[in-house]
C-alpha cells in the first residue's frame, strides 16, 4: 500500500512548501520571466524560427554575464587583486565553453529549414551584436569599422566606443607584468588603445621570464594561462560558428553584407594574445 509520504501531493504538503504567493516575491517576478518569456516574436510562419531566436537570445544573455565578469576582472587587475581576477576569468572561459557546446542545438537546423526563415531576417546579422563587439574589443581585437553598424543608436555606440578606446584585458595584463618587475617595453604601457595589438619580441621575452620562473612570477604565469584558456575557448567558438554556417548556408553571402564563410574563415586567423602562443616554442 502507498504511504502518504509517497503521494506527490502529500509530499509537497509535508515539506511545508510555500504555495500562496499573493503577497510575496515569486520565482517569476524575481527573474522577470514575463519580460524574458514574452520576448520571442517570430516574423515567419516557420516552426524553426523559435529555435533561431532562442539560440541567439540565450547567447546574448551569456555574453551579458561574460561582459560583467570581464569588466570586473579588468578593474581588479588594475588594482593587483589577482585572486579575484583568476576566478572571474575562469568563469569567462566556462561561459565560452557553454557557447561552444550550444552550437549542437542550432546545427539540427537543415539548409531548407533555414532558407525558409532567412528572408525574414532582412539585413540583420550577428555582425551587429554589440555585446559580441564589446567582448572582442575587451579581448583587444580593435577595429574602427565595427563601430559603424551602431552609429544610429547613440547609447549603444557610446558603450562600444568606450571599450574601443580603453585598454584591453591583455593591455592591462602587460601593465601588471611591468608592476611585477618584468621588462615590458614602455610603448606597451601607455599607447593609443584604439590601435590593434602588435606582437612584440620584447613582450614575449617578458612573458618567457615568468614562464621559466613560475614560482617567482606565479600570478603572471597564472594570468597567462587564464588568458590562454579564454583564447582557446574563443577560437573553438569561432570554428563552430564557421562550420555551422557552412553546413547551413554553404557559401552564400551573409545577410550582414560580408562574403559569409570566407569572412568567418578570415576571423579564424585573428590571434588575440600572440606572445602567449609564440612563447611555447621556447619552453
Ligand atoms: C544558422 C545560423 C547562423 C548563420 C547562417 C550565421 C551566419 C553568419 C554570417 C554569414 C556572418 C558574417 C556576417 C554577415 O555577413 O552576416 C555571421 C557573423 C556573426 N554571427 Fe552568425 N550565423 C548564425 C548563427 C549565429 C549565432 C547563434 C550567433 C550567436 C550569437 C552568431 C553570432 C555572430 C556574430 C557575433 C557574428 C560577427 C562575427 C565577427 O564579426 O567576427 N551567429 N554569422
Ligand atoms: N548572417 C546570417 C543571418 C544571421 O545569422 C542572423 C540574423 C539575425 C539575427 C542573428 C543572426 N545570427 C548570426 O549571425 C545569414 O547570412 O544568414
Amino acid at each position: 500500500m502507498m504511504t502518504n509520504a509517497q503521494n506527490p501531493e502529500e509530499i509537497v504538503k509535508a515539506e511545508g512548501a510555500q504555495l500562496d504567493f499573493s503577497n510575496d516575491m515569486t520565482y517569476g517576478s524575481y527573474l522577470d520571466l514575463d519580460a524574458i518569456l514574452n520576448a520571442q516574436h517570430p516574423l515567419s510562419p516557420d516552426h524553426n524560427e523559435m529555435l533561431f531566436i532562442i539560440q541567439h537570445q540565450t547567447s546574448e544573455l551569456w555574453m551579458k554575464l561574460m561582459l560583467h565578469e570581464m569588466r570586473a576582472a579588468l578593474m581588479h587587475l588594475q588594482q593587483d587583486q589577482l585572486h579575484t581576477v583568476f576566478k572571474m576569468l575562469a568563469r569567462v572561459s566556462r561561459i565560452m565553453e557553454q557557447l561552444v557546446h550550444a552550437w549542437t542545438v542550432l546545427s539540427t537546423m537543415t539548409p531548407p529549414e533555414y532558407s525558409a526563415l532567412r528572408p525574414y531576417l532582412a539585413r540583420s546579422s550577428g555582425f551587429q551584436s554589440y555585446q559580441y563587439r564589446q567582448i572582442e574589443f575587451l579581448l583587444g581585437n580593435k577595429n574602427a569599422a565595427m563601430l559603424k553598424p551602431h552609429a544610429h543608436r547613440a547609447d549603444i555606440l557610446q558603450a562600444v566606443q568606450h571599450v574601443y578606446e580603453a585598454p584591453s584585458l591583455y593591455d592591462e595584463a602587460l601593465r601588471f607584468m611591468a608592476r611585477q618587475g618584468l621588462p615590458v617595453p614602455a610603448a606597451y604601457l601607455d599607447r593609443d588603445w584604439t590601435q590593434p595589438y602588435q606582437a612584440n619580441a620584447d613582450v614575449q621575452s617578458a612573458w618567457l621570464i615568468a614562464y621559466q620562473n613560475p614560482e617567482q612570477y606565479w600570478d603572471v604565469y597564472q594570468l597567462g594561462e587564464k588568458l590562454t584558456d579564454i583564447e582557446d575557448a574563443f577560437r573553438q567558438w569561432r570554428f563552430r560558428h564557421l562550420t555551422t554556417v557552412e553546413r547551413v548556408i554553404g557559401f552564400k553571402r551573409g545577410t550582414g553584407g560580408t562574403s559569409g564563410v570566407d569572412y568567418l574563415r578570415k576571423m579564424l586567423d585573428v590571434v588575440l594574445f600572440p606572445e602567449l602562443w609564440r612563447l611555447r616554442t621556447e619552453l
